[in-house]
């Protein structure tokens, strides 16, 4: 698989062990990270792993910061990306036969180097389960991002309804 694999400076202690243990496994990975530990923003170096991942040069993108939560804010924020903090490898495996996450977001304060490759094994070897229910609950969150203000959405309240939370 090709992925691109990114990292800030709280992500740089991890980074070094996720791109031996992906070449290892024979992906083809492009590190666009940072190379040492001085501060850099987390929203500055997602941009060049999402943007690799929508013009499709790589398959998906990885993300390396303090907790993943950052990355995967700002990784999101992208039209066709579908960004999750995923420490456990359910939710790495969920993550991708349900929702098409294209891109894992690692948190190096949070786990360690055994967790980040099972986590990562699973998040690359899952496919996208590809039936009407999760097609369709993928081309709603797709409408979303496309048009925030859309009430074609099924089940989505009309603005009337906010009278409830007066
Ligand atoms: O965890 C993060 C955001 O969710 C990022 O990894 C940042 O690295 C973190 O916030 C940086 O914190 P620092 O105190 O500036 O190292």
């Amino acid at each position: 698989m090709k992925i691109a694999l990114s990292n800030d400076h709280a992500g740089f202690i991890l980074k070094p062990f996720v791109l031996q243990h992906l070449r290892a496994a024979g992906h083809h990975v492009v590190d666009v990270g940072t190379q040492n530990d001085e501060p850099v923003d987390f929203p500055v170096m997602t941009q060049s792993v999402t943007s690799l991942v929508v013009s499709h040069d790589v398959d998906r993108g990885i993300l390396v910061c303090g907790s993943g939560v950052g990355a995967s804010i700002a990784a999101n924020k992208v039209r066709g990306i579908r960004a999750a903090v995923i420490h456990d490898t359910f939710a790495a495996r969920q993550s991708v036969e349900h929702d098409d996450v294209n891109v894992a977001c690692l948190g190096a304060w949070i786990i360690g180097e055994r967790i980040a490759a099972d986590v990562l094994d699973a998040f690359l070897g899952a496919r996208f389960d590809d039936t009407e229910d999760v097609r369709r609950r993928v081309a709603q969150i797709t409408e979303l991002e496309a048009d925030s203000s859309n009430p074609a959405l099924n089940g989505r309240k009309e603005p009337a309804d906010r009278t409830e939370l007066n």
